[in-house]
């Protein structure tokens, strides 16, 4: 399969913990705990909370860190009289590469739906950020079988209008609802049939080409003991780790899966 020629990316989610001087020191543990050949072989992405960014920027410009940061959210608007929220011009202007879109948390908490996802992941791209855009069921609609048709759809909704030169700068990630903080994770052929559905998707709609390159990510309590049989499958490319990444010694342990793969 062509899943060796993708770098895997281990993203941690912080959410709305870690304030500015302990993102700094979460930070330093991450860097001086994996060395500079674990830091190529996987891509090793931190996503903290807005207040942190110009810390962790400062942090990780100023010693050469081999790390990369993103945002949790942006808006779809571009700078403007629209108080509270944070422009992907800004997100730009502190180095980010990535900011996350469409977590079921802003879906759930904020009413966010697919045209608005569709706005932001818009916005990441205008102002060339890398969107890791989150999709996934709720356990109802897992319940009623509907999960693959579901996720489909939101990545529809969230692609729509973009063209394969964009959806190829796009990381996916599928987050079963009733598996984020749980600890219920999907089985790792759960999280393989809808993973590889959305691959498909991305062949019929944008190409082989995009599909072939786009990483695509699990996550929903995603563990240092369970990270080796998730990234076993064979389109799954990397993690959205929340609570996990909060722990230094765990963050690492994820990132270094591949000592725990048979
Ligand atoms: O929502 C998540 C990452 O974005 C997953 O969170 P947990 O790893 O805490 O389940």
């Amino acid at each position: 399969m062509a899943k060796p020629t993708r770098r895997p990316l281990m993203a941690g989610n912080w959410k709305m913990n870690v304030n500015h001087l302990d993102a700094i020191a979460l930070v330093q543990k991450l860097a001086f705990s994996l060395s500079e050949q674990e830091l190529e072989a996987v891509e090793v992405v931190v996503l903290p909370a807005f207040t942190s960014l110009r810390s962790v920027q400062t942090l990780i410009d100023g010693d050469k860190l081999k790390l990369g940061y993103g945002a949790q959210d942006l808006s779809p608007h571009k700078p403007g009289a629209y108080t509270g929220d944070i422009a992907g011009s800004m997100l730009a202007k502190l180095g980010c590469q990535y900011v996350v879109v469409g977590h079921s948390e802003r879906r759930a908490y904020h009413a966010e739906d697919d045209t608005v996802v569709a706005a932001k992941v818009k916005a990441a791209l205008d102002n060339e950020l890398t969107p890791i855009l989150c999709v996934g069921e709720g356990l109802e609609v897992r319940e009623a079988g509907e999960h693959v048709a579901h996720t489909v759809a939101q990545l529809d909704g969230a692609l729509a209008g973009r063209s394969a030169d964009e959806v190829g700068k796009v990381v996916v990630a599928y987050e079963p609802v009733w598996a984020i903080g749980t600890g219920k994770t999907a089985t790792p052929a759960d999280a393989q049939e809808v993973i590889g559905a959305l691959r498909a998707r991305l062949r019929e709609s944008f190409g082989d080409s995009v599909a072939d390159a786009a990483r695509i990510l699990y996550g929903g309590s995603v563990k240092p003991n369970n990270t080796a049989e998730i990234m076993a499958e064979p389109d799954i490319d990397g993690a959205l780790v929340g609570g996990a990444s909060l722990v230094a010694d765990d963050f690492v342990a994820i990132c270094r899966y591949q000592q725990h793969q048979k």
